[in-house]
């Protein structure tokens, strides 16, 4: 067999085979891209976007999702379209039988693939609105590129027709269209319908009259005129007539020439055997028109009565052949064509009807069909519909009595404490506000908001808005599938768009399903503090701890309870407003306690923010601004804490208040508690060598610890603080210690991990960063605060913040509030805060370490009585410490051992 015989043989198998594989192949690509496609996850890693780290939803894996990213990036929307289009094409080339690779076919399909493609997402592009899911708007890439050169050079409509004429074409291309010959065969479609609709009609008309003219000859004897037989007939029917009808009839006899009055006479003769309704009487006028008109346009018939009227279908249009059927036949028995729908349907009760009378679909209630037209309406301003969280806590917090030193008025502080409230008339009075935007100002920055989010792909409608002094708040409700990620980031979008400073994205307003938009008024009004101070909240509030922050983004005050936090942590760049906020909180606390139920320690290592307060009795040191004294400041209070741990354990309660509600009740029974931690050593005996007794329990003030920048004391002093901080963090609550720490270095290395988790409240000012809004709120939000004491307020155990426009406190005010308390009395500093006890303690020179040893040995030569507690008294320091003078006075041989009667031999020569 020869070489070409061979070949024959074999050709059509392996044709009839790479054609088998071929169409294997083609039909696994075609599935696998159309299951990409289908499955489509906006959220996946693709090729235009690197994903959120979760897992790929698209059903063919990542090689689909990268596949279907791609795809809708470039094609937008007709992306969907893609599958069936290449299986067309498919089919198309498949079923031509000529050869594996037809050309021609091909290459027709291929054009046509690529104007639809083009040209339709150009139509997209230029005709639909932006839809979440696609990237790149429904056009795509394709069809923003495209349509932008068009638009550019041929206009909006220009590019519209140009595209709609490219599409059709494509149309023809793809499915090999012949548009001449289709709509050549169209209308031989259509020409031959209506053919046989005609001769259908026809035919049904002629039996119709054969029946007629059949019935008529049943009943007529002879061939008389109509009118003449049917009055016979009637007559028959009527055996009793009365005068009015016959003479009706005369004058019908003499009216024969006119068969259409005949007939009305007729009509009105059944009218009145069969009672007709008013109805009846309405269908009765439209066959007098039917009557009255047909003459005017055909040929007058031969016979009187149109049932009998006989004409060429050709004189008579559809219409109106249609009109004397239905007027003719049954007129009571159906609606006339142009009906109201309700007449139409039988069921027409069960549509209700709306104010206006218009149909409504059964089963929606007037109320919901409210409810649809007021979304059309535009966004109403209206107040916040809820009270801040906060302020309900705040409320809440009052019925929570304390007991203690919070209980009770100010007059009752005032006699039983000896010390009065200053004034809160040395405030500046706050200037009248300017207002944010007018309303309809308002208004057009909604359908504004509304505009841009849909220029960045995301639909969503203003449903609410709040203005406020400082912020107007934009509820939106996006449409659904809209990620709220996706709205957060384009706030800085947003802004620049809006043209404003900056714009924050409130992912979560508790209760409801909006997002919040935050947009910086034009004119930003000031919060003085004698307006957040001189408020119901806060005077209601009987904590000595109540602060007043500032206003919410509604305007109103916001009053917290520093006992509740129990310690916050501030933080903002440099000239956020942080000194300010915490001036504020200071104030607050000067303005609603006394310094027998608040004292406070106070650090200030740049030492001008908070020396200010120099002097004031709430003072238990001097303003610390030595960061070792700042530290040993931290240890004084970590012994305060156990120190009234133990004290509350022997009386058995839980906390400050209890305790001090149990001493407040014993000292008014007349039967103040004794000091359990006493102890025979301390003074068996006073200075002057009389027997004390032991001495009775007082009610214990809160000590506030505020630093203005602990960053400082974290470099100089170290972990030491961070631990001790974190000890008083953990325990001092129950104990009445707080902490105000307040630091312009929001880094990790001085927010630890230890601090922050210790410190649940926190208070950020603005910050430069998302990482740093991230250190102090765990979230971001800072990074988009328009700072002068804008912050965001994290109570503890909330999940998201609230905005706070921070009060601003002058220092004129600061400096009128000082005076008032210097005037009041003078700070009862207590030694020992700033001494660290281990430094005493830890070597031979230990009293030299101690200022007031040589005070000390002073006092112990003038009483000749080694004594703790005179020293203690006298120098005003505490128990710990005085012992150590004493005892140090013992290892330097001024004093002897102590004696089996609790008393030292004074050694020191008088
Ligand atoms: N609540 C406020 N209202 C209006 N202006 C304010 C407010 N708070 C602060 N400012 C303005 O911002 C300026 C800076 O505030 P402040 O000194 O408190 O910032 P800071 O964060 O403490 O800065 P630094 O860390 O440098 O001390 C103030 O001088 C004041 O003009």
């Amino acid at each position: 067999m020869s070489e070409d015989v061979r070949e024959s043989v074999r050709s059509p198998i392996w044709e009839l085979f790479a054609k088998q594989a071929a169409f294997i192949a083609a039909l696994l690509i075609l599935f696998f891209f159309g299951l990409a496609t289908y499955s489509y996850n906006p959220n996946d890693a693709g090729w235009f976007y690197s994903g959120n780290g979760a897992a790929i939803q698209n059903s063919m894996g990542p090689i689909g999702a990268t596949i279907a990213d791609l795809t809708s990036g470039f094609f937008g929307s007709l992306f969907y379209s893609l599958p069936p289009l290449f299986f067309w094409v498919a089919i198309i080339i498949w079923r031509n039988p000529h050869s594996l690779l037809p050309l021609n076919n091909a290459l027709l399909c291929t054009l046509g693939s690529i104007l639809y493609l083009s040209f339709a997402s150009v139509l997209c592009f230029l005709h639909t609105v932006g839809e979440p899911s696609l990237q790149y708007g429904t056009g795509g890439i394709l069809g923003h590129g495209l349509g932008t050169l068009l638009y550019s050079f041929i206009g909006y409509d220009g590019a519209t027709l140009v595209s709609l004429a490219l599409v059709i074409l494509s149309f023809t291309l793809l499915a090999q269209l012949h548009w001449l010959s289709l709509m050549d065969s169209l209308g031989e479609k259509t020409f031959r319908f209506m053919v046989f609709v005609r001769h259908k009609w026809t035919s049904s008309r002629e039996v119709r009259s054969k029946q007629k003219a059949a019935l008529k000859l049943e009943i007529d004897d002879d061939a008389e005129e109509p009118a003449i037989v049917r009055k016979r007939r009637k007559a028959e029917s009527e055996p009793v007539e009365n005068e009015q009808t016959k003479g009706n009839a005369q004058s019908d006899e003499g009216n024969t020439e006119n068969p259409i009055a005949d007939h009305a006479s007729l009509e009105n003769d059944e009218d009145k055997k069969s009672k007709f309704s008013l109805s009846s009487l309405f269908s009765k006028s439209k066959k007098v028109h039917a009557e009255v008109e047909l003459p005017q346009s055909h040929e007058e018939p031969e016979f009187g009565g149109l049932d009998t009227l006989s004409f060429d279908e050709s004189d008579v249009d559809f219409g109106d052949t249609l009109y004397i059927e239905e007027s003719w036949s049954k007129p009571t028995d159906k609606p006339p064509i142009n009906a109201p729908l309700e007449k139409q349907l039988p069921n027409a009760q069960s549509l209700d009807q709306d104010d206006s009378g218009a149909p409504l679909p059964t089963g929606i209630s007037k109320e919901q069909a409210d409810a649809m037209l007021f979304n059309d309406e535009p966004p109403s301003v209206i107040p916040p519909a809820h009270k801040p969280a906060f302020r309900t806590l705040s409320e809440a917090k009052q019925l929570d009595s304390l007991g203690g030193p919070s209980s009770g008025d100010d007059d009752t502080r005032q006699t039983v404490k000896g010390y009065s409230l200053p004034d809160r008339g040395v405030l500046t009075t706050p200037k009248p506000k300017q207002g944010g935007y007018s309303e309809d100002e308002l208004l057009a920055l909604s359908e504004l908001l509304e505009q841009r989010l849909q220029d960045f792909g995301v639909k969503a409608e203003v449903v609410e808005v709040n203005p406020g002094p400082v912020i107007t708040r934009f509820e939106i409700q996006p449409a659904p599938g809209v990620k709220v990620s996706r709205i957060t980031n384009l706030a800085k979008d947003l802004a620049r768009s809006l043209s404003v400073m900056s714009v924050r994205v409130v992912e979560v307003i508790a209760g409801k399903s909006t997002i919040g938009i935050e947009i910086p008024n034009q004119v930003r009004d000031t919060v003085y503090f004698s307006e957040v101070i001189n408020c119901d909240a806060y005077d209601r509030s009987s904590s000595p701890l109540t602060l007043s922050l500032g206003h919410d983004i509604s305007g109103e005050p916001v009053v917290v309870d520093l006992a509740k936090m129990p310690h916050v942590l501030v933080a903002g760049t440099t000239g956020s407003g942080k000194s300010v906020g915490v001036n504020a909180m200071i104030l607050s606390m000067l303005l609603k306690s006394t310094p027998d139920e608040v004292r406070m320690i106070m650090v200030d290592p740049k030492m001008l923010e908070l020396s200010i307060y120099e002097g004031i009795p709430h003072l238990l040191t001097p303003v610390i601004t030595d960061m070792k004294d700042a530290a040993n400041g931290l240890r004084w209070s970590v012994d305060e804490m156990e120190r009234r741990y133990k004290l509350m354990s022997k009386l058995g309660v839980r906390n400050i208040a209890g305790y001090n509600k149990k001493v407040r009740d014993a000292i008014d029974a007349g039967k103040p508690i004794e000091d359990p931690l006493w102890q025979p050593e301390m003074a068996m005996f006073s200075e002057d060598g009389v027997a004390r007794t032991v001495p009775h329990l007082e009610p214990l003030p809160y000590i506030v610890i505020i630093v203005d920048e602990f960053a400082d004391m974290m470099m100089i002093v170290g972990k030491k603080v961070e631990e001790l901080i974190a000890r008083i963090a953990q325990k001092a609550r129950a104990a009445g210690i707080h902490l105000i720490l307040a630091t312009q270095r929001p880094s990790v290395d001085v927010i630890t991990g230890l601090i922050k988790a210790n410190i649940p409240t926190r208070m950020a000012f603005q910050v430069s960063s998302k990482i740093d809004s991230r250190t102090i709120l765990d979230q971001g939000g800072a990074d988009q605060l328009l700072g002068m004491g804008d912050m965001l307020y994290l109570p503890a155990g909330l999940p998201t913040p609230i905005r706070v426009h921070g009060a601003f406190v002058s220092d004129e005010e600061v400096h009128a509030v000082v005076e008032e308390w210097k005037q009041r009395g003078e700070p009862d500093y207590i030694q020992d805060v700033v001494v660290n006890p281990e430094d005493l303690m830890s070597g031979d020179d230990s009293e030299d370490k101690d200022a007031l040893y040589d005070d000390a040995v002073k006092i112990v030569i003038e009483t000749r009585k080694a004594s703790i507690s005179s020293i203690q008294r006298r120098l005003k320091i505490g128990y710990n410490r005085a012992a150590n003078l004493v005892e140090a006075m013992e290892a330097a041989g001024l004093v002897g051992p102590m004696g089996t009667n609790g008393q030292r031999d004074i050694l020191i020569p008088e």
